[in-house]
């Protein structure tokens, strides 16, 4: 297995409250899988991706991912095994605003320290039909393009796995079809493993299975 969930317990501190999201959150995933998270507001679907992320500590359990388990690593490994092996695509984007889109693009490849990080960043960007937008910043571009420009930082640094929460929420309809069909083309020709959290039943589809999160479960459906 690529990635294994063990016994995940999380729960968040609410002033004088204790939330409970998992109590025994179990979950594997192959290499090269395409999986879609969907589930109510507030399930747990955003903490599922910041666990794997490692941004985020569990109460107890383990993740292991490439054979790594991060309990074993210190918070420094950890931020350095993130950096190199997990690409990000987000909702609202997240790109640096004063950077333009070839040097956003290109920041994951510096700090893994890819080579030949422009031309890399290039060809991503004209991949994502981008190549005559290379010196906006996000301010001037539109939200189907600041999303494509997501989508080539996600996957510069060759990432092992991509987590995607709610890639193309923003989106109108049709630029939401163009995105995801973009991603898609791009993490099939490289055999990257995805994990998507989504409220589209449609976007939940290019994958090749759907979990359900409901009351600290994945089922499939
Ligand atoms: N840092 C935090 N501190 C306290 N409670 C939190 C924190 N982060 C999330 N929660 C709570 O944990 C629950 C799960 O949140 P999470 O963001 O994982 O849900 P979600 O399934 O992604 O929801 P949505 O579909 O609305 O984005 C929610 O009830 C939320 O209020």
């Amino acid at each position: 297995m690529m990635l294994e969930l063990k016994s995940l317990k999380k729960t968040y501190q609410q002033g004088d409250e204790k939330i409970e999201i998992y109590n025994d959150l179990n979950f594997s995933l192959k290499e090269g899988e395409q999986v879609a998270i969907m589930g109510k507001s507030g399930a747990g679907k955003s903490t599922f991706l910041s666990l794997v992320s490692g941004i985020i500590k569990a109460d107890s359990g383990d993740i292991v991912l490439n054979n790594i388990s991060y309990n074993d690593l210190q918070e420094n490994e950890l931020n350095d095994f993130r950096a190199s092996n997990i690409g990000f695509i987000f909702q609202n984007f997240h790109l640096v605003s004063y950077l333009n889109a070839l040097e956003n693009v290109m920041l994951p490849a510096k700090v893994c320290g890819i080579s030949n990080p422009k031309e890399k960043a290039i060809e991503l960007l004209k991949a994502v039909g981008l190549e005559h937008r290379l010196n906006h910043i996000p301010s001037q571009l539109s939200g189907g393009e600041k999303q494509r420009v997501a989508i080539a930082r996600a996957l510069i640094h060759n990432p092992k796995i991509i987590l995607a929460d709610e890639p193309s929420g923003n989106l109108d309809e049709e630029t939401g079809i163009a995105v995801m069909d973009k991603l898609f083309e791009l993490i099939k020709q490289n055999n990257t493993t995805l994990i998507l959290v989504t409220h589209s039943k449609d976007v939940a589809a290019r994958c090749e299975k759907t979990y359900q999160l409901a009351h600290g479960v994945l089922n499939l459906c």
